[in-house]
């Protein structure tokens, strides 16, 4: 079964362990933790005497799960090498990436990174300027990707572009209201009649594929992004989807997300300064906005599906102001949008 796949495990350790594990594998003593949420982990943030503050992450360690864990730890160093706040990783008293160990709770493996500070994307004031950071900043996640070499273990999740119809297909039948239902048939239909057809013939990399306004943290003073969280659904797969998923969350806190969308990919099309900047191809900038859709259709489809479940407010947490961006969005001029992107992109 691939990793990351529908069935993940789930690790919950206390406070006290978490306390005793960095004591004895980072060499620090914590003066306050914080738990952080988290689907399947135990992240916490973990505050110094000496007034750092790092965060603190035991997840689930299957042999698999190791190496997974190894190939995105890198990539996120591999990052923040090149510029992109992803937070070093804080190595361990031997000078390990992660540290695997036993616990009562089973095989687990450890991470600790330096914490970034910011507020998340969805609360943030969604100005011109905020909006082209989280292009530029995509831009430079997809530039510095682009030489991260291929999942050593397979990999891979609903939520990515390649099984968007899947997905939605396995989970529409929760969505019982006909205005959702007619929202989420016309995006699938367009990511059917648009994408679907040239999706296998699309440049391919390593992707974050979760670039949502959850994952992206901004410092509002200065309207840029100051962190990207989150590499645990990192997949070889289309590179459009680190264009594709930032564009259309960042919108969803948008007046306007076609405007939004677009800015988005101008602050892309910026990122040219950049060293290894990736210039998307005709055929790429052709169908992102539409491969953006199908994301959200994925957003709105999917959080219905767990909303009957025991985790319903974070369900909807996750997909409220969804199906506005979708309906705004299905109603955007199409032509305008190509237009756009291509005078920003090409
Ligand atoms: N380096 C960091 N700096 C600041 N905050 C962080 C950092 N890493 C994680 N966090 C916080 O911890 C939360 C959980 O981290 P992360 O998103 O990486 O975990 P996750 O297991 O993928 O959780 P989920 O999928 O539920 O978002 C984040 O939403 C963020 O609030
Ligand atoms: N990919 C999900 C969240 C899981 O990280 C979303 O778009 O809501």
């Amino acid at each position: 079964m691939p990793v990351n796949a529908a069935t993940p495990q789930t690790l919950s350790i206390s406070h006290d362990e978490s306390a005793h594990l960095l004591r004895e594998h980072y060499g620090v003593d914590p003066v306050r933790l914080t738990a952080m949420h988290s689907e399947l982990s135990t992240v916490a943030r973990v505050d110094l005497a000496d007034d750092r503050s790092l965060v603190f992450r035991a997840s689930c360690g299957t042999p698999e799960e190791l190496e997974a864990a190894r190939w995105r730890i890198g990539a996120m160093d591999h990052l923040a090498a090149r510029g992109v706040p992803t937070g070093r990783t804080v190595p361990s008293a031997d000078g390990s990436p992660i540290v695997s160990v036993e616990l009562d709770a089973g095989p687990a493996i450890l991470h600790v990174g330096e914490w970034l500070d910011g507020v998340m994307l969805d609360s943030a004031k969604p100005t011109p300027a905020l909006m082209r950071s989280v292009g530029r900043v995509a831009g430079e996640v997809s530039a510095g990707l682009a030489s991260w070499p291929a999942p050593p273990v397979d990999v891979g999740h609903p939520w990515e572009l390649t099984r968007t119809l899947e997905t939605v297909a396995s989970t529409i039948v929760s969505v019982t209201d006909p205005a959702t239902r007619a929202v989420l048939d016309a995006a699938v239909e367009r990511f059917a009649s648009v994408v679907a057809p040239v999706l296998p013939t699309l440049p391919r990399s390593v992707v974050h594929h979760d670039l949502h306004d959850s994952n992206l943290l901004v410092d509002t003073g200065a309207e840029r992004i100051s962190g990207v969280l989150d590499f645990g659904d990192m997949v070889f797969g289309p590179r459009i989807a680190d264009l594709a998923v930032p564009a259309m969350h960042a919108g969803r806190a948008a007046e306007d997300p076609a405007e939004a969308f677009l800015l988005v990919a101008e602050g892309w099309g910026r990122a040219g300064q950049f060293e290894n900047t990736v210039q998307l191809e005709e055929d790429e900038i052709a169908v992102v906005f539409d491969a953006g859709l199908g994301r959200l259709a994925v957003n709105l489809s999917v959080w219905t599906d767990r909303a009957r479940s025991d985790r319903a407010d974070y369900a909807r947490a996750r997909s409220s102001r969804t199906e506005r961006t979708l309906r705004l969005l299905l109603a955007a001029d199409r032509g305008r949008m190509l237009e756009g992107l291509h005078r920003r992109l090409g």
